[in-house]
């Protein structure tokens, strides 16, 4: 039997995907049952890595999502449109769909699984978070007997390759960032890594698997890195922390109400915590449950082969289903997605972490006696201060507080920007 997909997309991931299906030998015998029916792509001049025979490529991508010989539309386009039409498109035509793209899941996921239910098709996307990292599946299934409280973790490779380059070799944030657009990591538009809008992404997508219900993608709260100096770098290392992008999916049960921390920013993290191991495109989730405890899930989040072998497994995993239970429209519920509710969402003010904060100020006696003075009086307690030097003619005093609602501390932020001492704050990090 020979199962035919539609490739929609021949870039970075697409030509991984093809070069798997290619070479069949040495991995699962699934995979010799595995047809490239057609390939959709923009520009049919364009060199390519792999010579597919011409007749294979198209840029009539709506022929392949209603082309009747096709059982599977991969989607490897990325951008909302046209991919999220073309995915509704190979659904009505009662095509099963493996895409990588967290983009239109983590915003269209509603429409687009309410109609692969109607349908009775599969829509999976281990690809597009963590990559190669198997993460989805496991939420779905082997995770499925725990009570998840909290998933969170390093799911952006371009945005850790960065700040591991800054912090590891002093590099320079604009020459690191072309690198890894250069090695297939960046989105497009690479903004979405670096504003934190793909990792916002993700963890909308994990946190709707992890607690049950639908995620808005606009009530993640996202940061990206762009404010990360080498100067906070340094003194997070001086202070014992590394710096990550962190994306936070927390259950938070207070009194009678079930809320979801749902955040994106970067955070010091203590060096000996497991995430701060994390480095390069490598991505790390750890998720937390009851009664497994902790699980950590750590490879590469990024790149063509890598994520290559998560769009792969998928299109095998539905193979396998076909094979066994032939087109049968009755869904297996661990692999679909059934979720009718939406979580309910905590505002930030109502969060508490510690904060990281640099201040510099102008060289007055007294100076670290009234930022002191104004934490106090809204409540802040400070777990250290550090006056760590002079630049030009200011003195700079970095603080790391202890756990602090994130209300509070803007109250005393605003307060302490009106000292007449403070010249200005130029970071304000969270920590874990
Ligand atoms: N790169 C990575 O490491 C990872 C990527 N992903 C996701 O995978 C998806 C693909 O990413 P990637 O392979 O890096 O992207 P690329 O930009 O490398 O490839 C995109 C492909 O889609 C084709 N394409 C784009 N828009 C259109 C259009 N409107 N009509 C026809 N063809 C189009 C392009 O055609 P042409 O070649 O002619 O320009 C190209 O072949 C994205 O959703 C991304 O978020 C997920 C995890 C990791
Ligand atoms: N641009 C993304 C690609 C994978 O999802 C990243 O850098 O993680
Ligand atoms: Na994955």
């Amino acid at each position: 039997m020979t199962f035919k997909i539609g490739l929609l997309g021949f870039g970075v991931v697409g030509t991984g995907t093809a070069k798997i299906l290619l070479d069949p030998f040495g991995r699962h015998p699934v995979l010799k049952e595995i047809t490239i029916g057609r390939v959709g792509v923009r520009s049919l001049d364009k060199p390519r890595e792999i010579e597919l025979s011409p007749q294979l490529l198209t840029t009539d991508l709506e022929s392949i999502v209603t082309d009747p010989e096709i059982d599977i539309i991969v989607e490897l386009l990325g951008g909302l449109e046209p991919a999220r039409s073309l995915i509704l498109q190979a659904i009505a035509s009662g095509k099963h769909v493996v895409t990588a793209n967290k983009a239109v899941i983590a915003r269209f996921g509603d429409e687009i699984y309410a109609k692969a239910s109607e349908k009775g098709v599969y829509v999976l996307l281990e690809a597009a978070v963590g990559g190669g990292i198997p993460v989805i599946k496991p939420l779905k299934q082997s995770l499925g007997a725990n009570r998840i409280s909290s998933i969170m973790g390093i799911v952006n490779g371009t945005t850790n390759y960065i700040l591991t380059e800054m912090s590891q070799k002093g590099a320079d944030f604009s020459e690191v960032l072309a690198k890894a657009q250069e090695l297939g990591y960046a989105e497009a538009d690479p903004t979405a890594d670096v504003d934190g809008f793909d990792a916002a992404d993700k963890i909308a997508i994990l946190a709707s698997l992890g607690f049950g219900g639908r995620v808005k993608r606009e009530d993640v709260y996202c940061e990206g890195i762009r404010q990360v100096s080498a100067v906070d770098i340094a003194y997070a290392d001086r202070l014992g922390f590394v710096i990550k992008l962190l994306a936070i999916a927390k259950d938070t049960v207070k009194e009678d109400s079930d809320t979801l921390e749902l955040r994106v920013h970067p955070t010091l993290v203590p060096k000996t915590h497991p995430l701060a191991n994390a480095n390069g495109v490598y991505n790390a989730i750890l998720v937390e449950g009851e009664p497994l405890g902790q699980v950590m899930f750590y490879g590469p989040g990024a790149g063509s082969g890598p994520t290559a072998s998560a769009v792969v497994s998928d299109v095998m995993n539905i193979v396998g289903i076909l094979k066994s239970s032939g087109k049968t429209k009755e869904l297996d519920p661990l692999l679909s997605c059934i979720h009718q509710h939406y979580c309910q969402i905590a505002p930030m003010e109502s969060l508490s972490t510690r904060f990281y904060a640099r201040f510099l100020c102008r060289d007055v006696p007294g100076v670290i006696g009234h930022l002191g003075m104004a934490f106090g009086d809204h409540g802040v307690s400070l777990e250290s201060v550090v006056q760590i030097g002079i630049r030009g003619d200011l003195a700079e005093i970095v603080v790391v507080t202890h756990d602090v609602r994130e209300g509070n501390f803007r109250n005393a932020l605003a307060a302490i920007e009106s000292l007449e001492a403070i010249d200005s704050i130029p970071s304000i990090l969270r920590v874990l």
